[in-house]
């Protein structure tokens, strides 16, 4: 028995192989990650499953132009054992053919967060993890959007469908301009060795899903997406077929100059009848999460389903609030509540049955991002993470939020269940509570008001912010900015059809809208200071409560706005900004020269009506300033 133990022991110890390349095959197994498919129809094989898959992929990346792009075989080319036998192409190249057709394109296919770190820490220039375990990566010259170069392909349905001209974020361009950048992304992206193929979803709204596919170059840009989107089950991923809407970026090569309407190495274009975006000349990842929100803002409203640039979240008794504003003015934080369940940060719709999110995950600000008045913010930075543009220290990694170095607009894009408190799936019931967010860099703005319909429209439709440095590109310091829907860069219809939109489901669901300024109060950006972010999150509580609709208002001079004498928490002499400004000739001064912007921005909105109803539109006009 003795001598029989020891034997045991080191054959236990030892591992059954024989050469290291056997061991090194133990180390990784194959998961069973495709489920028994329980459908009445013929289940395909395990192979003609990924023949079509491919032959999709194929498809998506055929060059339209020429007789054929290069053949597309699925999996890692630095893995040589498995080496490219497939090829989809449905005729066999000859040597008369381009020499693109003969080279293999590798698709690296939904890769897992883990795989998509190894290739970024093996090929991409400035990827590093850093101490909480995030995927710390540069987005290149470009650091924030970039809304002069996003173009829109005018044809006979958009031209009349669409919102043009003054204001409108969509500047045209014509069908043969959009191929020919196509071409050059498709030719770009086939003529690497590899390319990343993400096949996820938008909107948590069963009925309303849209299948999206992202064609990149960068395990980065896969890696984001990844978190932004649905992530597919393993069986969804099976019976995906072809996708709703499809994103070439080829982020890395610029597009060129002498192409008609091109201004700038920097172009994004949007085609809705092919339901195509490209992307030439920007590796900035927020670029393709917006460019997406713009489609949703077309295809939504089609249905009936309004499209929100906000956040959402949700109390315990099912209370919904949706927190509109521009980038900047705490959609994220605030509706980040460690009391609350997390619907979504940034993108949703409003449809009959209630709320849904767009997206899968978040993409937070970090710049002076601290534990103490961001946790849940905090502690999704971790493994699967992707931090853009932040500064990290050489040796130990530790991110320093507060350096700007690269950029103000340093990022964090996590999925959502990072937060703890999410709403898993995210959907929820009719909001109840509807709180624009602005941040006023003139100070004048009350810290809360309570707003009637049409003033919640009037605010609606201006969309005022100052725009914090960062997001967009060339914003040095705060600026006074007026955005149609708080987010006219994404909208594709006039404002007027989507404010219609926000009435009538604000009306039959009665919802209380809240203007919120979480900007400078003792004065402007410069003399005065950013409300505290304790102070907001008191006035944000009271509002979910419902304890602010059962305080004392008073009417402010100019706006005419409705604010509380009392909120829990909060003093109360901030709560009307005169008492915080010392110099109260200024004050005055600074309020009228903010209204005049006011009522200049809102000139080319009064000859629209807004909705059915012509008592409504007459309201929302004389609900803006009087002066
Ligand atoms: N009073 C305040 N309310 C909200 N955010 C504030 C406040 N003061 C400072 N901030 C900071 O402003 C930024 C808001 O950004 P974020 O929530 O990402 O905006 P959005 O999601 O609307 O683009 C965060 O960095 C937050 O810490
Ligand atoms: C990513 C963006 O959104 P936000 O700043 O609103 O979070 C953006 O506007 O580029
Ligand atoms: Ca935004
Ligand atoms: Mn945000």
């Amino acid at each position: 028995m003795a001598g029989n133990r020891e034997a045991d022991l080191g054959a236990g110890l030892a591992v059954k192989v024989r050469t290291i390349d056997e061991l090194h095959s133990l180390q990784q197994k194959k998961s069973g990650a495709s489920t028994q498919i329980t459908s009445s129809t013929t289940p395909l094989s395990e192979e003609q499953r990924r023949k079509q898959q491919l032959q999709s992929i194929s498809a998506s990346l055929a060059s339209l132009t020429r007789e054929t792009g290069p053949k597309v075989v699925k999996g890692d080319p630095a893995r040589k054992r498995e080496a490219p036998k497939e090829v989809s192409h449905p005729v066999a190249p000859t040597i008369s053919v381009s020499d693109s057709s003969l080279k293999f394109t590798h698709v690296l296919y939904n890769l897992s967060p883990a795989e998509l770190y190894e290739q970024a820490l093996k090929y991409e220039k400035g990827s590093f993890i850093t101490s909480n375990g995030a995927l710390a990566t540069l987005s290149g010259a470009k650091t924030g959007r970039a809304p002069r170069d996003k173009r829109v392909v005018k044809d006979h349905t958009t031209e009349d469908d669409l919102w043009w001209g003054k204001g409108s974020p969509n500047i045209e361009m014509d069908e043969h301009t959009f191929m020919v950048n196509r071409e050059r992304a498709v030719d770009y992206l086939n003529s690497l060795e590899k390319v990343f193929v993400n096949d996820q979803f938008l909107n948590w709204d069963p009925q309303n899903k849209i299948k999206v596919r992202i064609v990149s170059a960068r395990a980065y840009h896969s890696l984001f997406m990844h978190n932004m989107c649905i992530r597919p089950s393993p069986e969804e991923l099976e019976d995906f077929g072809t996708p709703d809407f499809t994103i070439y970026n080829a982020g890395q090569f610029p597009c060129n100059r002498y192409t008609h309407y091109m201004t700038s190495s920097t172009s994004i274009d949007l085609n809705l009848a092919r339901r195509e975006m490209v992307i030439l000349g920007t590796q900035y990842a927020g670029e393709m999460k917006k460019g997406l929100f713009s489609v949703m803002h077309y295809l939504m409203p089609k249905r009936g389903i309004l499209s929100l640039h906000s956040g959402c979240n949700m109390g315990k008794d099912g209370d919904v609030a949706l927190f509109f504003g521009l980038s900047g003015t705490g959609k994220t934080t605030l509706s980040t509540d460690h009391n609350r369940s997390l619907i979504g940060d940034d993108e949703h719709c409003w449809g009959d049955n209630g709320v849904s999110n767009i997206e899968g995950g978040c993409y937070a600000k970090c710049i002076d991002l601290s534990w103490e008045k961001e946790p849940d913010i905090w502690n999704a930075i971790k493994f699967g993470t992707v931090l853009e543009n932040v500064v990290f220290e050489e040796h130990t990694r530790e991110v320093d939020y507060a350096d700007k170095s690269v950029t103000e607009n340093t990022r964090a894009a996590y999925p959502i269940e990072y937060i703890p408190n999410a709403k898993i799936p995210c959907v929820g019931p009719h909001p109840k509570n509807v709180i624009l967010l602005a941040c006023d860099a003139f100070g004048v703005l009350p810290p809360v008001s309570k707003l009637t319909l049409a003033q919640t429209m009037y605010h609606f439709i201006s969309g005022y912010t100052a725009l914090v440095a960062g997001t967009e590109e060339g914003v040095k310091e705060p600026r006074a900015t007026f955005s149609a829907c708080f987010g006219a860069a994404f909208i594709m219809l006039h404002p007027t059809k989507y404010a219609a939109m926000l009435a009538d489901k604000m009306q039959q669901h009665g919802a209380t809208g809240w203007l919120v300024n979480t900007g400078w109060s003792g004065g402007s950006y410069g003399s005065g200071s950013r409300i505290k972010l304790a102070y907001t999150r008191k006035i944000i509580d009271a509002i979910h409560s419902g304890s602010l609709l059962d305080v004392n208002y008073k009417k402010t001079e100019v706006f005419g706005l409705e604010i509380p004498t009392e909120v829990e928490g909060v003093p109360s002499e901030i709560l009307d900004p005169i008492n915080t400004w010392g110099d109260k000739k200024a004050y005055e001064e600074t309020l009228l020269k903010l209204a005049g912007l006011f009522r200049n921005n809102f000139a080319t909105f009064t000859d629209h009506k807004i909705g059915e109803d012509d008592s409504l539109t007459q309201e929302i006009l004389a609900a803006g300033p009087i002066f």
